[in-house]
């Protein structure tokens, strides 16, 4: 018999995400079917986008092999149906506010910055670099933790090291891009770019320092469909460029329009729902039949 939610108490609403306290140890970090495009939240959710991300995030803390913040398997018991495949039992950490972001290919408002000053977060690049480019090796470009409805704000390595000492940032920097590399070599075996990532740390109680949050998931990185990549060439979100496409050239909307996008029509859902379940499957090269909870 699985407890409720509701025994739970609610700590944090995000975005498309949820954080529970399950006890004095333990977080339930509940991942929602809600998806956002250009900094709305739709109205329209995705059906399983919540457990293929949840799935995903699994499938790369086993794979990465870094100690991190997981604290049971996908279908604990201490999970409640209703979130069953789409949460997580956690252990709670001392969050590191710092956004550990990794850039392999440049683009967003890396690309802004570089365009501005020929640098990223206080890292030079090479001349002539353009949307989409590779940066390699890959670099890291931290970013402070912006107030809710803010973007996160670029900041030096230097800086970090002022917030949290030289020697946590330096270990920061190590771990962000080691696991970056690792991960974006997994899925680009499997013919999926992670352009750039998003990476949050934490320590636990008896001091270690473990990767936590969600790792490697679309909400969290860029993903690119490999195949159509070329040099120099920024590709469209493998996973949201078929609501942003319809949002900006079909439904009438416009990004200026100053008004909240229209709900998604179901064929816009169900591509979208399928190209997360590609993702995973690519990715992963399990079925994701198999991963717990109710199919939506
Ligand atoms: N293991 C941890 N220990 C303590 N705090 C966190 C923590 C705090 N904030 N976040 C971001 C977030 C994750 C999910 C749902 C949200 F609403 C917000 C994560 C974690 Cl993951």
């Amino acid at each position: 018999m699985r407890p409720e939610l509701s025994e739970y108490t609610p700590i944090y609403s995000g975005k498309v995400r949820e954080l529970y306290e399950v006890d004095d140890e333990h977080l339930l970090l509940v991942a929602s079917d809600r998806i956002s495009a250009y900094d709305y939240i739709l109205d329209t959710p995705i059906p399983d986008k919540g457990r293929v991300l949840t799935a995903m995030s699994v499938f790369f803390f086993d794979a990465l092999g870094v100690p991190n913040h997981l604290a049971g398997p996908a279908d604990d018991p201490r999970i409640p149906e209703p979130v069953l495949g789409r949460a997580l039992i956690t252990r709670r950490l001392d969050m590191v506010p710092v956004e550990c972001v990794a850039r392999g290919y440049l683009t967003g408002s890396g690309l802004r910055e570089y365009r501005a000053n020929g640098e990223v977060c206080g890292v030079p690049l090479p001349e002539g670099l353009v949307d989409g480019s590779r940066i390699d090796p890959p670099i890291f470009t931290p970013a402070t933790k912006a107030a809710v409805g803010d973007h996160d704000e670029n900041v030096s390595f230097e800086r970090v090291a002022a917030d949290v000492g030289i020697e946590l940032a330096t270990r920061l920097r190590e771990l962000t891009l080691g696991v970056y590399a690792r991960g974006a070599d997994i899925a680009r075996e499997r013919g999926i770019i992670l352009a750039d990532t998003k990476f949050e740390f934490g320590h636990s109680s008896d001091g270690d320092l473990l990767l936590a949050d969600e790792v490697l998931t679309p909400d969290s990185s860029r993903y690119w469909d490999g195949r159509l990549y070329e040099p120099g060439k920024a590709l469209p979100s493998f996973d949201k460029q078929i609501v942003r496409d319809w949002l900006t050239k079909e439904s009438g909307w416009s990004t200026d329009a100053g008004t909240p996008p229209p709900p998604l029509p179901d064929d816009v859902v169900e591509r979208t729902r399928a190209r997360y379940i590609e993702a995973y499957e690519r990715i992963s090269g399990l079925s994701f039949a198999d991963w717990p909870g109710a199919a939506a």
